[in-house]
């Protein structure tokens, strides 16, 4: 079996062709939705992705803003910057790029920033409504790996969903958007034990570590949807992911390539989001 490869690229393209449109028309109505990101520090990653967002903004004709904060901003000035941005009608949604230098703590001003402006869906208000399965802001990395196997048709409901990793901002949500659609799930983590019992069972696995080339083909079933979320950097400097997408590839049923697959629809459900946030606090509707 040769795998199905799902483009998070593409699926991107034709999301974002729509999202422009719909802004096309909240401007003749005069809102210009508009995101503005935190960056705290330096780091050379964090600050790829940030670009990443932007450019994106700037493509779907949305309005963003990044705010760098030196490395030794104290929780203190970050936490009055977000009351700002709370209190600031011109802004929509409002991002703190993770992780942030260890002075401050990230629960505290994930908690902070206001749940109507909480893009990343990471504040406790929109996770619990997550969870009941109340209209809220879904994460975006788990809210784009819904969208990518809901593109190809494949169903959900009914299907074993692995998921390996529990990070608040990946792990847990992807696993409860999944038995939100039915699926019934099982948690992987670094104390799991004979892990290759559960992954070889799994319909639909989803791998977030942040190991280079941890699942290989001995470790999948046949058929199997294999969507790969790690983003690691191998030594040559090129990016990669968790799965052996090489020797997975003719295995696999479905399967998501890195780069090129769920990064870019997280980027992508993050410009969702902020139209959803600007058409909620304005009441305008496109
Ligand atoms: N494509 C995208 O849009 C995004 C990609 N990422 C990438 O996804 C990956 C995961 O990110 P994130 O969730 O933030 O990472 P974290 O480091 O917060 O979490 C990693 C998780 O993997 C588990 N884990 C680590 N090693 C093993 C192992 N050997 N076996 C089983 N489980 C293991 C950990 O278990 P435990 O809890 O027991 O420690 C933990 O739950 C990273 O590569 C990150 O760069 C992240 C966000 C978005
Ligand atoms: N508050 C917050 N929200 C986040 O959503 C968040 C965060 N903090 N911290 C870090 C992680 C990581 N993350 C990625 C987003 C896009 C790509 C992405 O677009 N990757 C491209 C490659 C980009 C490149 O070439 O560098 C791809 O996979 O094709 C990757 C990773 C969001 N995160």
């Amino acid at each position: 079996m040769t795998a199905d490869i799902i483009s998070g690229k593409e699926l991107s393209a034709q999301i974002k062709r729509n999202l422009s449109q719909e802004i096309l028309q909240l401007k003749e109505k005069n809102l210009v939705p508009k995101l503005v990101v935190v960056l705290v520090g330096d780091n050379p990653a964090s600050l790829s992705y940030v670009k990443g967002k932007e450019k994106a903004a700037a493509e779907v004709g949305m309005d963003s803003d990044l705010i760098r904060l030196p490395v030794e901003t104290s929780e203190q000035e970050l936490l009055s910057l977000l009351d700002q941005l709370n209190q600031d009608s011109s802004v929509h949604g409002i991002l703190v790029q993770l992780p942030l230098p260890e002075q401050i703590d990230e629960q505290k001003v994930i908690d902070r920033i206001d749940p109507k402006k909480d893009v990343d869906g990471f504040h406790p208000i929109n996770i619990g409504k997550m969870m009941t399965g109340e209209d809220s802001f879904l994460p975006c990395t788990p809210y784009g790996i819904i969208e990518m196997i809901k593109s190809k048709g494949i169903e959900i409901e009914g299907k074993h969903a692995v998921v390996i990793g529990r990070s608040n901002i990946v792990g847990k949500p992807v696993g409860q958007l999944l038995l939100n659609e039915n699926a019934t799930v099982t948690y992987c983590h670094s104390r799991t034990k004979n892990m290759r019992e559960f992954t070889q069972k799994a319909d639909i696995l989803v791998v977030a570590i942040g190991r280079e080339n941890y699942i290989k083909s001995e470790d999948i079933k046949e058929g199997a949807v294999i969507i790969d979320v790690g983003i690691n950097r191998t030594v040559e400097g090129k990016l990669t992911g968790d799965v052996d997408f090489e020797g997975c590839k003719d295995k696999a049923g479905f399967i998501t390539p890195v780069p090129g697959g769920v990064g870019p629809m997280t980027i992508t459900m993050l410009l969702s989001n902020t139209i959803k946030a600007a058409k909620g606090l304005t009441g305008i509707e496109g």
